[in-house]
């Protein structure tokens, strides 16, 4: 190997981690058939209908590793305030004494596997390289998926020294000896105890949001967990969007939407779904690009109805986890076409028929599968400058309080929209589910430093810049007081989508509200969408009495971070409680 820092690294983790065996790997055909061949024998994954799911796994994982675990995920600067308050924080020399030795040992009897990967389009000057050494067979067939892996990293890479090192070992996969640690002044990951997506594959939450977003405020840009997507009209104009929801509330589906009937002409291009790099251009507007190469997608709720796209990409060379099993070897999960089968086998390998009291497939089971298998891939997808941004939304999932679609009044006031961000927890994380927090720029779990300094970097850097996205926030999961969701979602979120091009091309007045720039009457189309004008109004009401007790709420977050919290959206808060009493 030329690398020296690289071939000193490997040296010295197999050293300490005693493997049998040093695998570099290239990212070739023959070396996934060889893994493939060896998980299809030890168990690791069962093959699937050849027929209708050609070259397609299951893998269950085990039932204590399901998610990602940010009681276990930590941040090791040596000054505890830099991690602040959202963040669990481990000291440099304790990292060492508590998990370090961890990985004493950690590899005999396995596989020693050299990852190399490069997050972003080859040849793109905002890609980086990442290594990732793993004992896990199942990590690095999921890698080859996920990221640009192998030969093209390593020679992305050369001689440089400047790559994120990732040390992963499955362990003894107790969650006990479980812990993620990030050590952003070293660009280095150590994960171990678990081989759950999020925690091992340490491209993705790991490197491209922690650690890169350490990178991105020191260098003057935002890696971000957000969906891209290009928004074509009938006049075949494309206009591109990103959007931050929290894990589990939207980011594939909207990503890859498909248009209903009534909306022809319309079509939306599929850049990301759920990592966004955004460097500032020459022109002074913000360009995107993913860093992935493939999707680790919710499966559950996923149908030829909510997202047919995301069901032709899945269709071949994906590997599934934790979903159930049909006796025909296809997937299946909750939501999924058709009736629910008599009798399957569940993700834990359990007979499964409907009486069961669980579901069949775990709510956070997900599929791996290559973004250039999607029908909706953006032209722009391998664009080394990637796609310039007119429009950013950030969302939440809830049920109460917040309008289907508002616009900030201006830079300051949409980051303030994204600082103060809530959402209902979801099946992603492991925790209660469905408890409302804040969630800021759907970052909490992935922002790799103190948060009040990210908000200030996203108030810095787009200041005075006329050229910078519009600010919106969406939510598609607002209930009745009966609790029926009032917004039908998926497809129909076009029609907002539109409202938001719209007002970004000056095509579309909107109104002013305390909250911000709602559509006027007739601006969103609803021909043709099933909801009546009461929903319609529900959508939108403000509740004077409930948004003094938001915006009270919001004010204590925003104190909790101390003297480090920008002025700037501690007066935003202000303003929107004057406003409100107005
Ligand atoms: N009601 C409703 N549900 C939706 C909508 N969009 C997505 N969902 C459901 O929300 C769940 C998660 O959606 P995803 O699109 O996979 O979420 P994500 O943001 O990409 O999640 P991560 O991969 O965890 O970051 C799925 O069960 C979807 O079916 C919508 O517009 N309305
Ligand atoms: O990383 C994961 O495990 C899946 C994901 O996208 C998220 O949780 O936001
Ligand atoms: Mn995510």
């Amino acid at each position: 190997m030329q690398n020296r820092k690289l071939s000193a690294w490997v040296d010295e983790v197999a050293d300490q981690t005693r493997p049998d065996r040093v695998v570099f790997c290239d990212g070739s055909e023959a070396e996934n058939r060889t893994l493939i061949q060896g998980m299809l024998s030890d168990g690791t994954l069962l093959a699937l209908d050849g027929e209708r799911y050609p070259n397609c796994y299951l893998h269950r994982s085990d039932p204590t590793d399901v998610a990602r675990t940010e009681h276990l995920t930590f941040i090791c600067t040596r000054d505890k305030e830099d991690a602040g308050p959202t963040n669990n924080w481990m000291s440099p020399d304790e990292a060492s004494q508590r998990v370090g030795r961890l990985f004493d040992g950690a590899m005999k009897g396995r596989t020693m596997f050299v990852v190399p990967y490069l997050m972003g389009p080859v040849g793109s000057p905002s890609a980086k390289v990442g290594i990732e050494i793993t004992d896990s067979p199942y990590v690095v067939a999921s890698m080859r998926i996920m990221t640009r892996m192998g030969r093209v990293a390593l020679d992305a890479l050369g001689s440089s020294e400047d790559f994120c090192r990732g040390l992963h070992s499955l362990g003894d996969l107790s969650p006990e000896r479980r812990f993620v640690c990030h050590f952003p002044a070293e660009r280095l990951i150590w994960s171990v105890g678990s081989g759950y997506g999020g925690n091992a594959l340490l491209g993705k939450k790991c490197f491209a949001l922690r650690i890169a977003s350490t990178m991105a405020r020191d260098e003057g840009w935002f890696a971000e967990h957000m969906l891209i997507l290009g928004l074509e009209d009938p006049g075949g104009r494309v206009t591109y969007v990103c959007a931050a929801f929290p894990s589990a509330c939207g980011k594939t589906n909207l990503a890859m939407l498909v248009p209903p009937a009534s909306q022809k002409g319309w079509k939306v291009w599929t850049v990301g779904d759920d990592i966004a790099w955004l460097r500032i251009g020459r022109d002074g507007r913000l360009w995107a690009i993913n860093p992935e190469a493939g999707f680790f997608g919710v499966a559950p709720g996923t149908s030829s109805r909510t997202n047919p796209n995301a069901l032709a990409t899945l269709a071949r060379n994906s590997i599934f986890t934790n979903v159930a099993l049909t006796p025909e070897g296809t997937p299946w999960w909750e939501g999924f076409d058709g009736p629910v089968p008599p009798v399957l086998t569940d993700w834990r390998g359990r007979r499964w028929t409907p009486d069961s009291k669980e579901p069949a497939a775990h709510p956070n089971s997900r599929f791996t599968a290559p973004a250039r298998q999607c029908p909706s891939i953006s032209t722009e997808f391998d664009a080394a400058a990637g796609v310039p941004i007119s429009a950013i939304v950030f969302g939440g999932r809830r049920a109460r309080l917040a309008p289907l679609v508002c616009e900030a009044r201006g830079w300051a006031h949409g980051v303030y929209l994204g600082a103060t961000m809530a959402s209902e927890t979801t099946a992603a994380a492991t925790g209660k589910v469905g408890v409302v927090r804040r969630d800021p720029m759907a970052m909490r779990p992935f922002c790799g430093y103190n948060m009040a300094d990210y908000f200030r970097h996203w108030i810095e850097l787009g200041e005075n810049r006329a050229a910078f996205p519009k600010i919106f926030h969406v939510n598609w999961f607002r209930q009745s007081e009966a609790g029926a969701l009032l917004w039908p979602g998926f497809g129909e979120n076009l029609r907002v989508l539109r409202w938001i091009v719209a007002r970004v091309r000056g095509e579309a007045k909107g109104h002013d509200t305390p909250v911000g720039i709602m559509p006027t009457d007739g601006e969103l189309d609803t021909s043709g969408l099933g909801v009546n004008d009461e929903a319609m109004r529900e959508l939108f009401a403000i509740d004077r009495d409930a948004w003094l007790e938001e915006a009270r709420d919001r004010e204590a977050f925003l104190e909790s971070f101390g003297s480090r919290m920008p002025e700037a959206l501690l007066r935003q808060n202000r303003d929107l409680m004057a406003r409100i009493r107005a």
